[in-house]
Parts: C-alpha cells; structure tokens; sequence
C-alpha cells in the first residue's frame, strides 16, 4: 500500500452549504390523484400529437352516436370519393399534399417512432450522462415516391459525419436497403435519407439533344431525387472511374451526345481516343475531328498536337481574355479518352509513353481556361496507374471493387458521406456518385444509356459539318 496518494488533476472543490430537503409523508389519496393527473396530461399531449388520427375518429365515433351506422358510412364514402376525384383531376397537388404527407405520417408512427429509442441505443446514437439515458430526437419524417427523409436533432458532442457512418446500420434496422445522413441547414440537426425504392432501377433512356449546348450544364443522366443531372464541363476536366461493364462507356456517349449539337454547328471539336482498339467508340465517327486507336505513337502524336492548339490559343487570349468563349473558328475542343490507363500505364515503349504522360499533364494543367477540356474513362483509380488524378476537378465514381477506391475517386471523406460506389450491384451499370456544385455529399445518378441504333442515329443528325474532303483524321 503506497504511503501517500497523489492524484494528478484539479480537485472538484466541496459546496460550501449543504442543504438537506424535509421529507413529506403524503396521502395515499393525494398519490392516486396525482397519478391519474399526470396520466390524463399524457393522454391530451398523445391526443393533440396524433390529431390526424384521433380527429377523425372522435368525428366518426360522433356521428356514428347522433346518426347511425348508414350515415357514418356515407361520409366515410363521400370523403374517398373526394380523395380519388382529387388524384383523378390534378395528381401532382395530391400526391404532394394529400397522399404523401398521409404516408410520412403512418411511417413516422409506425415504423420510426415505435423502435426509435432502441434503434438509436444498439445503433451506437444514445448516450448516458449523470445516471440518465438520452436518445436524439426525432423531428420530422418527410416521404415521396422513393424516399423517406429523416430529420433529427443530434445530441450535444454529435456530428453529421458519426450518423453517416451508422446510416446504414440504420437503415436496415428500420427493414430497408439503404441510407445516407446529410447534414442540415441547422447545425443541430442532421437528415437521413432511406431509399425504400430504387428511383435509379430502370434505364434511362437517351436524352433530347439541344442544338446550342450549355457547356455549364450538361444533360446526362438523371439524379436520385428524379431531377436531371447536368455535367458543369466548362473550366473543368472529367474523370469517370468504375470497374468493367460498369458503364463507363456511357458516360461518355452521354457526354457525346450532349455536345452533338455544337459538334454540327462547329462549336465542338471531339478529339477520340480508343486505346483498346477503336470498338467502343468507332461508332461516332462521323462527330469526330480526330480519332485515334491502338497506336500509342499516333495517339502521342494527337495529344502533341492538342498542346500545340493549347498554346497558339492561349498566346492569343493572353491580355485580351481570361475564358475562352466556344465560336465556330475557335471551338471547345474536347479530348476524350477510353481507358485513360492505356496512355499513362500500359504501354511499353518508355519514350512514348513519357511524351504522353507530358502532353497529357501540360493540358490537364493548362487546358481548362483556353477552351481544352479532357474527359477520360478509367477502370483503375490508384495513383500508380493514373498519377495525375489529382489534376481531375470533376470525378465520376461508378461501380467500384473496393471501398478505399472511393474515396481516391471523390476524395477523402466520400464513401463516409454516402459515396457507395463498392455497393453499386453489377445489374445497375451506369450507376455511380458524383460532387454537385456546393453540395457537400455526394449524389447518386444514372447515365443515360444510347443503343447501338441511337449513336448510328446521332452520327447521322449531328456529323460534322465540313467540306467533303475533310474527313476526320484517324490514326491507328
Ligand atoms: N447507363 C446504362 N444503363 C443501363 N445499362 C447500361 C448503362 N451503361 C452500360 N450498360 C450496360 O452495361 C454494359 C457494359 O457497359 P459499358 O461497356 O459502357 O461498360 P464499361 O465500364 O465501359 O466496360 P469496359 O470497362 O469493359 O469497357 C453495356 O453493354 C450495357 O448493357
């Protein structure tokens, strides 16, 4: 046994005056009153809380008491009538404000509410502070066709990041599939999302093609909340990473056919590149102002050639603008790349490949103000294989195989704040998460997918408006 105790740390001091309450005797009486007081409280707050329920069936009870069976049953067919006249005349108003508000209102009830606090203590959310529990509170359930969003207020020392890491753990605990948390505009508050069904499940079809494209806003594909994604390709350059048959390639057919229209009239040139021989993309031909497959010394030769258009044009603008702004004599060009591994890892010959990997980094860096955008399509993101991913601003995550993939996509932090790409199922190719402008987590769309007829279609409308003997130029 030590002969003296010494304990780092301050000391809790004493309180000066401790000050002992009397204790009462009360009457049983008194105790039985206060016990059916407090209960007929609890009662009115539940009655007042659940007024969608307990209004109805107070008035029906009423008019069942004043007016019998028959007519009980003739209001209840009057208001149903009502509702699906409603629905029948304008669906979008009853949906919004009929039908789903009724549903959150069931499911916050019947599926939150009821295992909340046992969901929150085994999922890790509750804490206990001076012998007593706490569990977040539930504030508001919102639902649509797809959806349940969640809003919750956190408890004191909780943050957004720790609900995304259990969001899934929620998610199954209250039988569905998937969940994301989000933060909110309170910063108190955090918002769960539950995909109850897959709003990105079916294909989607390939999308209008507008005839003067808006290099700010892209139309690809369409988003989780069933709004449509449009690509910001101005000022940026694209990455798209995702294992195979994960729907890289229509992405970029996405991208194509969004460009189409500035294609025909002049406003685009797409500069392709196929190093896995030309199958994927060959299709397009008739867009395209270079093609180039299976030739690294060809392909090398293209990129030189792209750093050179590069500088005339930025000697050009130097003091006279700081944007390029697209014109049929001085078009955006746009290099897209299949397989961007093929030119910075696979190829053999050492001299070719570092004249790649020199044009390539001199365009990713100095491209995106003079009109020289890159777009390129990667199976495997690691920077042993792609060492300029960091010159990407704009990432695509698809179908990954790992989940640290996820994060070297869409940056650290991603797959935390909902970026999934490694949970991605196989049948759900063009599928992936990508960085909306001033949104902080990371949003899941589909690509629009172009049949082999579409892009025959496109080659046809859209081709390039040139003089017969300006063919595209393809080297192989
Ligand atoms: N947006 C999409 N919607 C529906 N199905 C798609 C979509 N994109 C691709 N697919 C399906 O997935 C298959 C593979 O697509 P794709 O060739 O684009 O993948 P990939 O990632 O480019 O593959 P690889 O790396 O082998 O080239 C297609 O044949 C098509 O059936």
């Amino acid at each position: 046994m030590p002969l003296i105790n010494v304990i780092p740390g301050e000391k809790i001091p004493v309180a000066p005056m401790n000050v002992r309450l009397p204790a009462w005797r009360m009457p049983g009486w008194l105790l039985v009153f206060w016990w059916l007081a407090r209960g007929l409280v609890r009662l009115t707050v539940v009655a007042v809380r659940y007024w969608w329920l307990t209004g109805p069936a107070v008035a029906a009870l009423w008019v069942h008491a004043r007016y019998g069976w028959l007519v009980l049953a003739a209001v209840v067919l009057v208001v149903i009538a009502a509702c699906v006249g409603w629905w029948r005349w304008h669906p979008a108003s009853w949906l919004r404000f009929g039908w789903y508000p009724m549903v959150a209102r069931c499911r916050r009830l019947w599926v939150y509410r009821r295992g909340w606090a046992s969901t929150m203590a085994t999922c890790g959310l509750a804490t206990a502070f001076a012998g007593d529990r706490y569990v977040p509170q539930l504030l508001k359930v919102r639902c649509d066709r797809y959806v349940d969003e969640v809003t919750v207020r956190m408890l004191p020392g909780q943050l957004p990041d720790d609900w995304a890491g259990a969001a899934q753990r929620l998610a199954y605990a209250f039988r569905l599939r998937d969940g994301q948390a989000r933060s909110a505009k309170r910063p108190d508050r955090v918002i769960l999302r539950f995909l109850r069904r897959d709003p990105l499940a079916a294909t989607v079809a390939s999308l209008p093609v507008p005839d003067l494209p808006d290099f700010a806003a892209l139309l690809l594909g369409v988003r989780e909340d069933g709004r449509t994604y449009r690509l910001r390709l101005a000022g940026t350059h694209v990455l798209v990473a995702g294992a195979t048959n994960s729907g890289k390639g229509s992405v970029l057919w996405s991208l194509i056919a969004s460009l189409a229209g500035g294609v025909r009239s002049g406003l685009v040139e797409l500069w392709v590149f196929d190093p896995k021989g030309g199958m994927e993309l060959a299709a397009g031909l008739p867009l395209f102002a270079r093609f180039s497959y299976e030739d690294p010394d060809g392909m090398a030769g293209v990129l030189e050639e792209a750093v050179k258009r590069m500088r005339l044009r930025a000697a050009r603008l130097r003091g006279v603008a700081r944007q390029h702004t697209p014109s049929p004599d001085d078009p955006l060009i746009v290099l897209v790349v299949d397989e961007l591994a093929a030119l910075t890892a696979y190829i053999s010959d050492r001299k070719v490949k570092e004249r790649i990997k020199d044009a390539l980094s001199l365009l990713l860096s100095q491209g995106r103000a003079v009109g020289v955008h890159v777009v390129a399509a990667l199976q495997d993101p690691r920077k042993e294989v792609l060492p300029f991913r960091d010159l990407f601003p704009t990432r695509i995550g698809l179908r990954l195989t790992e989940p640290e993939q996820c994060d070297l996509v869409l940056g650290d932090g991603a797959r935390d704040r909902g970026a999934l790409c490694d949970q991605i199922p196989e049948s759900a190719a063009g599928v992936g998460y990508v960085a909306l402008d001033g949104v902080r987590d990371p949003v899941r769309v589909r690509f629009s997918y172009l049949t082999d007829a579409d892009i025959r279609d496109l080659g046809r409308t859209y081709r390039r408006l040139c003089d017969s003997d300006q063919q595209p130029e393809v080297s192989a």
